[in-house]
């Protein structure tokens, strides 16, 4: 079975706590977007084997996200060996959530293939134990995340038709001490309120990453970025969760920002 999982944008994230157990309690909007992976896998004859191309993933000492999701499943339900192969587009540790896409589309198809007729709200409490970002890419659809980031409520804002420019400076930015650079707040503005209600024309005054703060003082390329996107025209622009990617949103086609298409990975994509 081949199947393609596709990259999320934050729209706004704010970290409003620290939680005993060291998560953060956020609010955010996740936007799925077409860039994407591809992930096939064929029943196997001899052990489980996973083999991956495209753009490289660090280990961090622990299986690919894919095995994982296979593993999970396999630990309740009869699955076969699988020969398993990732080609990796979506570039990894971004803020872009590739990893956790990879994850969820795994157990979605291991569902369909192997008829084990799970519904989604059963898939997304498998993937929330993969990771926070995991249980989004279930429905994959525009949502509100709240808690730790995996209480999922539909969100009313479309961009069809906008069109992203998404580049990636190639910093690799650990989610983990993305978070423990924060300091947790209480919101001075409702993020549902901003993305159902607001024209997106406001975002840009009301609209923030509270990850952005920290990070741009430690990596102040990222802060030009912004502002070159917002100089070539974007209506709102941004760093995706704990970075490094950054978008901008565009009425028109967006331009080819040369200073950054040569050096960096650069998209640009119509919603
Ligand atoms: C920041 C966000 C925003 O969408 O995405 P990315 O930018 O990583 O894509 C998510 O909260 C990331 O989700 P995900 O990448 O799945 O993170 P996880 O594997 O669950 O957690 C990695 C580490 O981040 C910290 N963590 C994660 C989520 C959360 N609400 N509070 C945290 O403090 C924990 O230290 C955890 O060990
Ligand atoms: N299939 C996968 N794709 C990307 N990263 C993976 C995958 N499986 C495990 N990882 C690990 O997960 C980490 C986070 O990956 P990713 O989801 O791309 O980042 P982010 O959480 O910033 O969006 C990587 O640094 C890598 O060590």
């Amino acid at each position: 079975m081949l199947i393609f999982p596709n990259a999320k944008i934050n729209l706004g994230l704010q970290i409003t706590e620290k939680l005993s157990n060291g998560y953060h309690a956020i609010n955010s909007c996740l936007y799925p977007i077409p860039l994407k992976d591809a992930l096939e896998f064929v029943p196997a004859k001899k052990k489980t084997a996973f083999n991956s191309s495209g753009s490289s993933i660090p280990s961090d000492g622990k299986d690919n996200l894919v095995i994982r999701a296979y593993k999970l499943l396999k630990k309740d339900f009869h699955l076969p060996e699988l020969n398993i192969h990732l080609h990796k587009n979506i570039p990894t540790g971004a803020g872009l959530g590739g990893g956790s896409s990879d994850a969820a589309f795994m157990l979605k198809a291991l569902s369909d293939y192997y008829q084990l007729f799970l519904d989604d709200s059963f898939l997304e409490s498998y993937a929330a134990q993969l990771g926070s970002d995991c249980p989004f890419f279930i429905q994959n659809k525009p949502a509100l995340a709240s808690g730790t980031g995996t209480e999922l409520e539909p969100c009313n804002v479309n961009l069809s038709g906008y069109h992203l420019v998404l580049i990636h400076p190639g910093l690799h930015i650990s989610t983990k001490e993305a978070y423990a650079g924060t300091t947790p707040k209480e919101p001075e503005h409702q993020l549902k309120e901003i993305l159902e209600k607001a024209d997106i024309s406001t975002w840009r005054e009301t609209l923030v990453n509270d990850f952005e703060e920290s990070i741009f003082k430690k990596q102040p390329i990222l802060a030009e970025i912004k502002a070159e996107l917002y100089e070539q025209g974007a209506i709102y622009a941004a760093m995706s969760g704990s970075g490094s990617s950054l978008f901008g949103i565009y009425k028109e086609q967006p331009p080819i920002i040369k200073a950054f298409s040569q050096k960096f990975f650069y998209r640009t994509m119509s919603l």
